[in-house]
């Protein structure tokens, strides 16, 4: 089968499908047991992600157990500062921590060369992965957006405020301007060589995009999507890029217009009529079920995803989550999701 035949990729290309494709963020992880079960191979979570035999074998577990339509490399955002020489380490319970860069002192110390070295064992997943999933199953490739990849770099963790790079982007942007150039650079190269290895589609992770007010938004969210989704174009003009400027609220139809991206994947407080009405006239739409209802299940449950299958299916519309599927997911009501939406008959409404 050719590869513009399979659910996802024709929707994204913008066609209405006979039912919505999906797939989940974060659907390798934590909360299935397999994925416990691998992990355990592997003390250190980024060598985890270097490790093609177990990084295809949890891209391909979500699969296998639920049939979803596309699969996502597994790996991490933070393999770029990794390779440009950061200090990076996860925490077992506490997340991510990192030597922070806050000037151009450490900036100095950061060298786009060698990333490729560094990075060849994903660039092996992929193509790997481009060889045993299902046939009817397309392949994404995915990095984090500069800004967000910032946010850890900077504040040399994760935050609730952001406050620490929210005011170097003020104080000093000249060090900041360079360190996101730095990021622009190793993530579009990054993804052109994932897309290389075999992947089909890809998509920037911007997580923090929503703490912003309108200038920054567009100075350190728009500009950098833009440049990384225009040098994809550049190489390959047919190759799908899906933006996800997580809580950016009104600012999400900006970003698209300026951007030029296919599809925006859509937190959980977006408006599904607003999304209707102002987004899907412009591109594929992805989202948006709350995480949270995913842990709750039942009856809620399964009223919300009627209620996104019912509302978004009538224009290009990709099934997802707000956010990423957490730990305490219970596996079966991913089960009963899956379940849902691949056997949503539009014509039955
Ligand atoms: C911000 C961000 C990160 N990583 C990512 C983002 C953007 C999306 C989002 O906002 O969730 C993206 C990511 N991280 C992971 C994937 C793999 C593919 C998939 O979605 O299945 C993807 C696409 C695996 C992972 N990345 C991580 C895990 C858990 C690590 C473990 O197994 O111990 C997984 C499966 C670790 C990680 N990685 C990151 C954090 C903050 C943490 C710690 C918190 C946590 O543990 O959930 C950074």
């Amino acid at each position: 089968m050719a590869s513009s035949e399979k659910l996802f990729l024709r929707a994204l290309k913008g066609e209405t499908t006979e039912r919505p494709p999906i797939w989940l963020m974060r659907q390798a992880g934590r909360y299935l047991p397999e994925y416990m079960e691998t992990r355990a191979k592997s003390k250190n979570f980024l060598n985890f992600c270097y490790s093609p035999d177990l990084a295809t074998e949890v891209t391909l577990q979500p699969l296998r157990r639920y049939g979803f339509d596309a699969a996502i490399l597994f790996a991490d955002i933070l393999t770029i500062p990794d390779a440009l020489g950061q200090k990076v380490e996860f925490i077992k319970g506490e997340g991510p921590k990192l030597e922070p860069i806050r000037d151009m002192d450490g900036l100095s110390k950061l060298s786009l060369e060698g990333i490729h070295d560094h990075l060849a064992p994903v660039y092996e997943t992929v193509s790997r992965l481009s060889k045993e999933i299902p046939e009817t199953t397309a392949l994404i490739g995915f990095a984090g957006a500069p800004w967000t990849n910032a946010t850890y770099m900077v504040e040399g963790q994760g935050s609730k405020t952001y406050e620490t790079i929210r005011s170097i982007a003020y104080t000093d942007p000249d060090f900041f301007q360079e360190l996101i150039n730095l990021l622009v650079e190793s993530t579009s190269e990054y993804l052109l060589k994932q897309i290389e290895a075999g992947a089909e589609a890809v998509q920037l992770f911007d997580s923090w995009a929503g703490v912003l007010p309108e200038d920054q938004f567009d100075r350190w969210v728009i500009e950098p999507n833009k440049e990384i989704t225009s040098r994809i174009k550049d190489a390959y003009p047919d190759m799908p890029v899906i933006g996800f400027p997580r809580g950016a609220g009104p600012l999400y139809k900006k970003f698209v217009i300026e951007t030029g991206v296919d599809a925006v994947s859509i937190d959980q407080t977006v408006p599904l009529d607003w999304a209707v009405e102002e987004l899907q006239p412009l591109c594929t739409v992805q989202g948006n079920l709350d995480n949270l209802c995913v842990v709750a299940g039942g009856e809620q449950m399964e009223e919300q995803v009627q209620k996104i299958l019912d509302k978004m299916t009538n224009g290009p519309f990709i099934f997802n989550l707000g956010h990423g599927i957490v730990p305490q997911t219970p596996p079966e009501n991913v089960g009963r999701v899956v379940e849902m939406v691949q056997n949503f008959d539009k014509t039955a409404i």
